[in-house]
């Protein structure tokens, strides 16, 4: 009785289903607002209206609405913003979401905490939705995000509105350790949240991966997925993609570079920048600072800040890893009366998610690298964002304040900045950045650094991440772009090297091309980043500058140095040798002419020209000037040339037998060496009465020593051994002809 029953439902909800995506595509056809108009500039429904099908043929208008319910869009996706608790649009929903639900391609452009997520979220679930994709579809849509965390958020999103879907869904990611088991699931994933790295492992390792029916692309954080750090990867991805797809970008500082958009092939894409007219571009709730603070000073306000704001939530931006690293570790001996967290690039993954999920919950300060300046959503709940370092670029500022003050919550930010770096004020301004200058209470200022140093005599752990420390900033400022604002001369290198407690001022090699001929006190060497070799007080392993791995946002710097400085600069990169990027400047790929025909030589005149094939050795001039061979000449060089080879070969063969022998003499006589040892001792034992255990064991070893390391022979084994046990009682001499009769025997 059942079975029939829900049959019967299920080939209603077929039905129900089909006729729903009916209507919704008539709605959307119906509705569709004008290619390039901006739906923000329309009326909105009169409250009362009817929503939907109004006769046979009319529809409500959705461009304009202000409600996600008058949208067209399927129950289940309607059902699902309702439960997470969202009703009215933002800005950025109500502007791009007529267009994106009608197909077109999306550039879109909003503050920071303003929704674009759901921006894009939404249509990928309805054109899913209305295209009736299931299980044996396979991949229908990429989610890509720059970093981990991001790409875990957007998950969680896209899991709570697609709650009443169907489709499957997966994280794909760095860091985690199922990528095996990952690769076994993945063809059965409709929509995959990712970062670039992770997404091309699958491409380039899964087998059978399959993109080829891919609808709906999405890049959040496009900008940065675009620039050169995600490059290659991208490129990667693109070509593996069907250029036939819907492609939806969203960033609060995007790009509009059309070879960008070429690499992606946009399709008329629909330009929405809902706040490219407002008087700011950063969130109006947000009330941001800026403070001239003298590098030296820096640790002593950060400290006299945190210590004055002990019930908020701070988010501190630094430069570096090491940074990160060592202000967290050093704060936290020293007990601010609140709890200090740090997230970097360079944190296991799990632990990294960790502390971004304690971090929402709970007041804290947490230390971090750039990882934490983009998209993250903090339960909106993020008191103060602080940088400590200046950002590189005012988009890098934008986001990083951004991660306050987001929805309709307010929040606050302060930037500290150098005497030197005063240019990037005036660049935040000139990009409608209101940005005020405030004078810091010196009278409350808490020095830190002489307890900095007090830990640091203590701990040489402590102490050898502060020279790191030390290094990687003065480093992040050297390999800046902007020389208006980041000037390493400029910097007062050994009091900033006490204010973080360093007895002594760590020698910077890099610098010392750029003080050649300006009088700089204290002395930097270029080859060697050891700090005092006679006292070896802060001796680095080498190995920790110069083939350490790259973090996350120093490769991002790296890449940015190698591809887009200009000339100038990278010359001086090249010139002063120091880091990764100039040695991958330097680094020439050799390429594969594939099309070359198998043995083919290429010769090069003098001037580095290509010439024909043994044009040196028989050139002949003709008349018209070309040049020909002479093919006596050619052939008579062919019987002398094999004939030398031949010659070489047996010569090879002649040194390659004699040294052969010499090896296996030397192994025969290290192998009676060591026996003899072994019995010596052997005898040694059983006079002083060690259990016979004990050489049994010795003797299977050596058996199965001899038998792993010769020849399976049995017969020659045992001759060998003969020989073996005789050698021990003979001179060298003797031994030595025994071992070359050996040694003969083996070769007859
Ligand atoms: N329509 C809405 N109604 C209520 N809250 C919303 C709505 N849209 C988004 N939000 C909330 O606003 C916050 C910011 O949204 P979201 O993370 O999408 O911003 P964003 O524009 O992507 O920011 P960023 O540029 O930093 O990535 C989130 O907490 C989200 O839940």
């Amino acid at each position: 009785m059942r079975r029939p029953k829900s049959k019967q439902f299920r080939e209603k909800k077929r039905l129900s289903e089909v006729q729903e995506i009916e209507l919704i595509e008539s709605w959307v056809e119906f509705g569709k607002p004008q290619p390039g108009s901006n739906p923000l500039s329309l009326p909105p429904l009169p409250s009362g209206a009817p929503i939907g099908r109004i006769d046979e043929n009319t529809f409500s208008a959705y461009a304009g609405s202000k409600k996600f319910d008058q949208l067209p869009l399927s129950q289940k996706t309607k059902d699902g913003l309702r439960e997470a608790k969202y009703t009215k649009m933002t800005d950025i929903q109500r502007a791009s979401l007529p267009h994106a639900l009608c197909g077109r391609d999306i550039l879109g452009a909003a503050k920071t905490g303003s929704g674009k997520t759901l921006a894009f979220i939404i249509p990928v679930l309805e054109k899913l939705y209305r295209a009736r994709w299931g299980p044996e579809d396979g991949v229908g849509s990429i989610i890509i995000s720059p970093t981990r965390e991001l790409a875990g958020q957007l998950f969680e999103v896209l899991k709570s509105v697609g709650k009443h879907h169907t489709f499957s869904a997966g994280l794909l990611i760095g860091g985690r350790k199922d990528v095996d088991e990952e690769k076994e699931h993945v063809n059965d994933l409709n929509i995959l949240v990712c970062t670039p790295g992770r997404l091309l492992q699958h491409m380039d390792e899964t087998p059978n991966f399959d993109c080829s029916q891919l609808q709906v692309l999405v890049l959040d954080e496009a900008d940065r997925i675009l620039d050169v750090g995600f490059k290659k990867a991208l490129n990667a991805i693109v070509s593996q993609i069907p250029k036939h797809r819907q492609t939806l970008l969203f960033s609060a500082t995007q790009t509009k570079s059309v070879q960008d958009l070429a690499r992606l092939s946009l399709k008329d894409p629909e330009y929405v920048s809902v706040h490219e007219e407002s008087v700011t571009a950063t969130p109006n709730r947000l009330h941001q600072t800026a403070m001239i603070v003298p590098l030296d000073q820096k640790l002593d306000m950060l400290w006299s800040f945190i210590k004055a704001h002990l019930n908020s939530r701070i988010l501190v931006f630094l430069s570096s890893c090491k940074q990160v690293r060592f202000v967290f570790e050093a704060f936290k001996k020293l007990r601010p009366g609140i709890p200090l967290k740090c997230l970097h690039g360079r944190m296991k993954q799990e632990k990294r998610m960790g502390i971004y999920s304690e971090f929402c919950e709970k007041r804290s300060v947490l230390f971090s690298t750039d990882v934490a300046s983009r998209g993250l959503d903090f339960n909106k709940a993020v008191d103060w964002v602080v940088q400590v370092d200046c950002p590189e670029d005012v988009a890098a500022y934008i986001h990083r304040v951004g991660r306050t003050a987001r929805y309709l919550s307010g929040g606050r930010s302060v930037l500290f900045l150098m005497p030197s770096e005063t240019k990037m004020l005036e660049k935040l301004q000139e990009k409608k950045i209101p940005i005020q200058l405030i004078k810091a209470n010196t009278k409350r200022l808490q020095p830190v650094s002489t307890l900095l140093a007090a830990l640091l005599v203590k701990s040489d752990e402590l102490r050898d991440l502060a020279c790191r420390a030390f290094i990687t900033y003065l480093r992040s400022i050297h390999i800046q772009r902007d020389k208006e604002v980041f000037d390493v001369m400029k910097l007062p290198i050994e009091e900033y090297s006490a204010s973080l407690g360093l007895p002594m001022t760590p020698k910077i090699r890099f610098l010392k091309q750029k003080i050649r001929g300006k009088k700089v006190s204290g002395e930097y060497s270029l080859r060697e980043e050891s700090y005092d070799k006679e006292e070896n007080l802060f001796q680095l392993p080498r190995e920790s500058i110069f083939t350490r791995k790259l973090e996350d946002d120093e490769v991002d710097k790296v890449f940015l140095l190698t591809k887009e400085t200009p000339h100038e600069e990278q010359d001086k990169a090249t010139e002063i040798g120091d880091f990764s990027a100039t040695r991958v400047l330097k680094k020439k790929k050799l390429k594969i002419n594939v099309h070359r025909p198998v043995g083919t030589r290429v010769v090069f005149d003098d001037e580095g020209n290509t010439l024909p094939p043994l044009a040196t050795l028989a050139d002949v001039k003709s008349g018209d000037d070309s040049v020909q061979l002479d093919k006596d000449t050619v052939s008579k060089r062919y019987v002398e040339m094999r004939e030398e080879l031949k010659q070489h070969d047996k010569e090879d063969k002649l040194l390659d037998r004699e040294r052969r022998k010499e090896k296996r003499m030397k192994q025969k006589m290290k192998l009676k060496r060591g026996r003899k040892e072994e019995e010596d001792d052997e005898r040694e034992e059983d006079l002083s009465g060690s259990d016979g255990e004990a050489t049994r064991n010795r003797a299977n070893k050596r058996s199965k020593k001899y038998f792993d390391s010769d020849s399976d022979d049995a017969e020659r084994r045992r001759d060998k051994d003969k020989l073996a046990i005789k050698a021990d009682s003979i001179s060298l001499a003797e031994q030595e002809e025994l071992a070359l009769k050996l040694l003969s025997s083996m070769h007859s």
